[in-house]
């Protein structure tokens, strides 16, 4: 028989109720889930179950982060966590499944990038993972696998309207893989800015002598944002492709995406924490410290923030992720001291997402139902892992956080777990922390000691996206 455990005398959180409620895991998976102190749970107490006391704690499903980037390359070198410790300081942040993007090179074939991610992060994962496609080189052949992927459990393709050069595809290329999408029921991801009219305002920048940090936030103007989530939607809607813009940070970015969504067409959207928390301002910081901030899409002016958040509460935003992407100020973001354009994009964030939207339930910005659908049944919905991960139900994966929403701490690279020198939101405050986060029925963070093990976490075979089936 496999091994039982009892999660007993908390709330229960999901997106769709808050009840007290026990929970009963066989194995990896969530076998029932009963009403505090009824007969049927305290049977399981006496059947000999582990019990585990969440009493005065939330019980809610572990965090999904479908926006993440180990041991990414860019800029000439690589993301500095590792599957196994951007996974690790996931977990202790009680997020117990990312999906992380495979990246095809120019002159690669699709292939041979998943193949590339497989190896990176097999046997190396404290978490359960799965993959997007980057299609950096959108030829003829890197189409027709687009199928297989799918078939594998790879159901989303990203690319991109930025970085000439390197992951920048043109409307060409993105409108023919939207069609091979639209064909084969696979999600667009779209990070939409426009590159080539970037490129132009970062050449006329340096020639200014605008070299620092804060000319990555001028260069990158809210409008070529919102421009590029435009062009975006009509080439999915000519398409016919569904299409999920990432790392959504300027207002008027998010009125095209209302815009697309009013007239009834199939377009999502997330926003990361850091749009939500930080500014221009820090990007401006003195002593080419804003280059902790540098990332794209760029930190926006503070009143951006007021829009981003009215839209994750009516909806026009589905989702919260990282986009944790880091890269250490020491040897990393240095290498763009006198040329902004250098520094590498990119921010760490995947150990602090379900504590920072905690702390907006706190805060009265969004309700607690609102903060696991954002975090947690959104995108687990989006990109085909519903219901096996973003809830707590009998027969889901028993991906569980024991939730301290009392529990104050700050913020610090001094503390955290990723593998990065800084901290983005060092000395913030935050109160709510996961005490006990279980990944497939296995504690791996407990009580501030992680028990967990590098290749507990296994690839997971997504199935298309639930928005639309
Ligand atoms: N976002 C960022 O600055 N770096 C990671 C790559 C991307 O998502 O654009
Ligand atoms: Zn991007
Ligand atoms: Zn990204």
């Amino acid at each position: 028989m496999a091994e039982t455990t009892l999660i007993r005398g908390g709330l229960l959180v999901t997106a769709a109720e808050e009840t007290p409620a026990d929970v009963l895991i066989e194995g990896e998976r969530v076998a029932a889930v009963a009403a505090r102190g009824s007969e049927a749970a305290e049977a399981w107490a006496r059947g000999g179950a582990e019990v585990i006391d969440a009493e005065g704690h939330y019980v809610i499903p572990g965090g999904v982060d479908a926006h993440t980037h180990m041991e990414m390359p860019f800029g000439g070198t690589y993301a500095s966590d590792t599957f196994e410790t951007g996974t690790r300081a996931a977990a202790w942040g009680g997020t117990t499944t990312i999906v992380d993007f495979a990246v095809q090179r120019a002159g690669e074939s699709l292939r041979a990038s998943v193949d590339a991610w497989h190896a990176k992060a097999d046997g190396a994962c404290a978490i359960d993972y799965g993959f997007h496609a980057i299609v950096g080189d959108a030829v003829p052949d890197a189409l027709k696998e687009l199928d297989a992927l799918v078939d594998e459990g790879i159901t989303s393709f990203k690319m991109f309207m930025a970085y000439p050069g390197v992951f920048y595809s043109d409307d060409g290329r993105i409108l023919r893989t939207m069609q091979r999408a639209a064909a084969n029921g696979g999600l667009m991801m779209m990070h939409a800015e426009n590159g080539l009219a970037i490129d132009v305002l970062v050449e006329q920048a340096l020639a200014e002598g605008r070299t620092g940090p804060e000319a990555h936030g001028q260069v990158r103007r809210e409008l070529l944002e919102s421009e590029a989530v435009h062009r975006a939607v009509r080439l999915a809607q000519v398409a016919g492709a569904p299409l999920y813009i990432v790392h959504v940070s300027a207002g008027q970015a998010v009125e095209e995406i209302a815009r697309a969504r009013d007239d009834g067409l199939n377009v999502f959207a997330e926003t990361c924490p850091q749009y939500l928390y930080l500014s221009v301002d820090d990007l401006a910081r003195p002593d080419f410290e804003g280059a902790k901030y540098v990332c794209s899409t760029p930190l926006r002016p503070r009143e951006h923030q007021e829009m981003l958040w009215r839209a994750l509460r009516t909806g026009d935003l589905s989702v919260v992720s990282t986009d944790h992407c880091p890269f250490c100020f020491k040897g990393q973001k240095e290498l763009g001291l006198g040329d902004f354009s250098k520094i590498p994009n990119g921010m760490p964030g995947v150990e602090h997402r379900m504590d920072l939207l905690h702390q907006a339930v706190l805060d009265g910005r969004i309700s607690r139902r609102r903060w696991i659908e954002l975090a947690c049944a959104a995108p687990a919905r989006m990109f085909g892992l519903y219901p096996r991960k973003g809830t707590i139900a009998p027969g889901a994966d028993a991906d569980i956080v024991v939730y301290d929403p009392g529990a104050g701490h700050v913020l610090s690279a001094g503390t955290h777990h990723m593998n990065v020198d800084y901290s983005a939101y060092e000395g913030l405050h935050v109160t709510g922390e996961a005490r006990t986060v279980l990944s497939r029925g296995r504690v791996v963070v407990d009580r501030g000691a992680y028990t967990g093990v590098a290749g507990h976490g296994r690839f997971v075979r997504r199935g298309l996206c639930g928005e639309l089936i």
